[in-house]
């Protein structure tokens, strides 16, 4: 197992705006690490778009990988991994939506997640949108979002060792 500081410690989270390169950096990341590796899918294939995106990226990540779908059960899945298996959780925004999207409890949702990634296990490597940077959205469910958004972010962040901004595919280490 390589030092686990040089990789960032035992929780990154890599965040970003849109196609700003975090899946991509974050498969780095991870695969510097032994395989085995799973990468842990909170997307649900709605349309022939996002099919396509979904087979564009694991035709990219190949061999090595094990995926878990978790559009909601996202503790779930991170809790029935083995000890010591390097994670890709991508990613929280989407996962956040599903809840959102579901009517749940969104808050205990986030309070339960965090909770799970502060434990002492890993190496595990959690991709994230920057939302908010924008104009106010005009509509109540998109406010509602982002401000969840954010603060998932931050609770994450948190209990994070590394934390990277990826900005046009560069990463920033702003922890
Ligand atoms: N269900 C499922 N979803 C996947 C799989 N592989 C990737 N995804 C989803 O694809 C999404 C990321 O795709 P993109 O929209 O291309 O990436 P992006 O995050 O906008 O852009 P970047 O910042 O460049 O990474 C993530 O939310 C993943 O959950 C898979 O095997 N199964």
């Amino acid at each position: 197992m390589p030092d686990r500081a040089a990789l960032g410690g035992r929780l990154t989270l890599v965040i970003g705006g849109a196609r700003s390169g975090k899946s991509a950096h974050a498969e780095r990341l991870v695969t510097a690490c032994p395989a085995p590796w799973a990468y842990v899918a909170t997307a649900q294939a709605y349309d022939d778009e996002m099919r396509e995106r979904i087979a564009l990226h694991r035709s990219r990540r190949g061999e090595g990988w094990t995926t878990i779908d978790a559009p909601l059960d996202l503790v779930g899945a991170i809790e029935a991994l083995p000890d010591g298996r390097p994670v890709l959780v991508d990613c929280l925004t989407l996962w956040l939506t599903n809840h959102v999207l579901a009517e749940h409890d969104v808050e205990a949702e986030c309070r339960g997640l965090a909770d799970v990634l502060s434990r002492p296990r890993g190496p595990w490597f959690v991709v994230s949108n920057e939302v908010g940077q924008g104009i106010v959205p005009d509509n109540a469910l998109a406010r509602r979002f982002r401000d969840a958004a954010g603060r998932l972010n931050q609770q994450v962040a948190a209990v994070s060792d590394t934390v990277l901004l990826m900005v046009a595919g560069l990463p920033l280490k702003v922890k």
